[in-house]
């Protein structure tokens, strides 16, 4: 009922021992709180939180656009629903080294166990379309050193992300992902990796955890969960996966109801009115109080 009953120190020390495991973690994005309960319901470790699911959520495109209340609003609306920790896109922090330290405790008070930091320019791009850039290594590394010592729980987890790879090289990611574990990143995030051997490089490179993105329709193949811990990868994000599918979903029912006058051909791909109660925690609110549940739903 309510609210997750782990609280945020618990998640974050879960977090880290996730990632020390040895076993590769799969962390899909949540595109709301529902979905949280949902991705810790079929037993996945974790719940990813995309900076451009939180945009595109709010209509807009995700080209830094957001701002840190939103950004930790939302997360912690989401963390809050679920047992698992849930980690956020930070984009490049909202600013410069004090406003990136100010970011990290504000992800702290909104029970996050974790966030990634990238080192684009501002304005920030996807990291998975042309024409983005990235800041010198002074700039990234004084970002991820803001970030770290800002923190008060030191199992926050500072995740430095590395967007270099599209624009200076292979080479290069590796550089930049040893000099942003030195400034203090606790974990890598290459961006926009080409193939396996690519991830297999960054592993070879730095000691810390590093993340692999599943996105759809961008730049890396789409690897399986195998194939990805063969190269020592050890945790994957499916960051904007379930807004793809139930935007998907949505589009086909609204043109069943516009074709066909009513939305009947789509119901048995719904989810049921006992299975979204069900998911609410429906009956807990009913034991907490009988004069709630006042009324019975049909076939059931
Ligand atoms: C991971 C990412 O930063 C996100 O905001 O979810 C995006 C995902 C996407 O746009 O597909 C990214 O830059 O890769
Ligand atoms: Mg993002």
């Amino acid at each position: 009922m309510l609210y997750s009953k782990t609280t945020p120190e618990q998640k974050r020390i879960r977090f880290r021992e996730l990632l020390s495991s040895g076993t590769i973690q799969q962390f899909p994005g949540a595109f709301n709180p529902l979905s949280a309960r949902l991705i810790e319901e079929k037993g996945f470790a974790g719940v990813y939180i995309s900076g451009a699911v939180l945009a595109n959520d709010l209509g807009l495109p995700d080209i830094g656009l957001t701002t840190l209340t939103e950004v930790a609003t939302r997360a912690g609306q989401i963390a809050r629903m679920t047992d698992l920790p849930s980690i956020v896109d930070a984009d490049t922090g909202f600013g410069e080294p004090m406003n990136v330290a100010r970011t990290v405790q504000e992800l702290e008070n909104a029970g996050l166990a974790g966030c990634h930091i990238e080192d684009q320019f501002n304005p920030k791009r996807c990291g998975h379309l042309d024409g983005k850039n990235v800041v010198d290594l002074d700039t990234a590394t004084k970002r991820i050193r803001a970030a770290a010592d800002a923190r008060r729980d030191p199992n926050f987890l500072i995740m430095a992300r590395t967007d270099i790879r599209a624009t200076d090289g292979l080479e290069a990611a590796q550089q930049r992902a040893q000099a942003l574990v030195e400034a203090g990143a606790d974990a890598i995030f290459p961006e926009a990796m080409k193939d396996l051997s690519e991830f297999q490089a960054i592993r070879d490179a730095v000691d810390v955890p590093i993340l692999a993105n599943m996105t759809e329709f961008g730049k890396s193949d789409l690897f399986t969960v195998d194939q990805l811990a063969g190269v020592g990868v050890n945790m994957i994000i499916y960051p904007v996966t379930l807004l793809r599918s139930a935007m998907g979903a949505a589009e086909r029912t609204l043109e069943s109801i516009k074709s066909d006058g009513t939305q009947e051909a789509q119901v048995p791909s719904m989810l049921t009115r006992a299975r979204l109660y069900d998911l609410v925690d429906y009956e807990a609110y009913n034991h907490f109080d009988t004069g709630v549940f006042n009324f019975r739903i049909p076939g059931n």
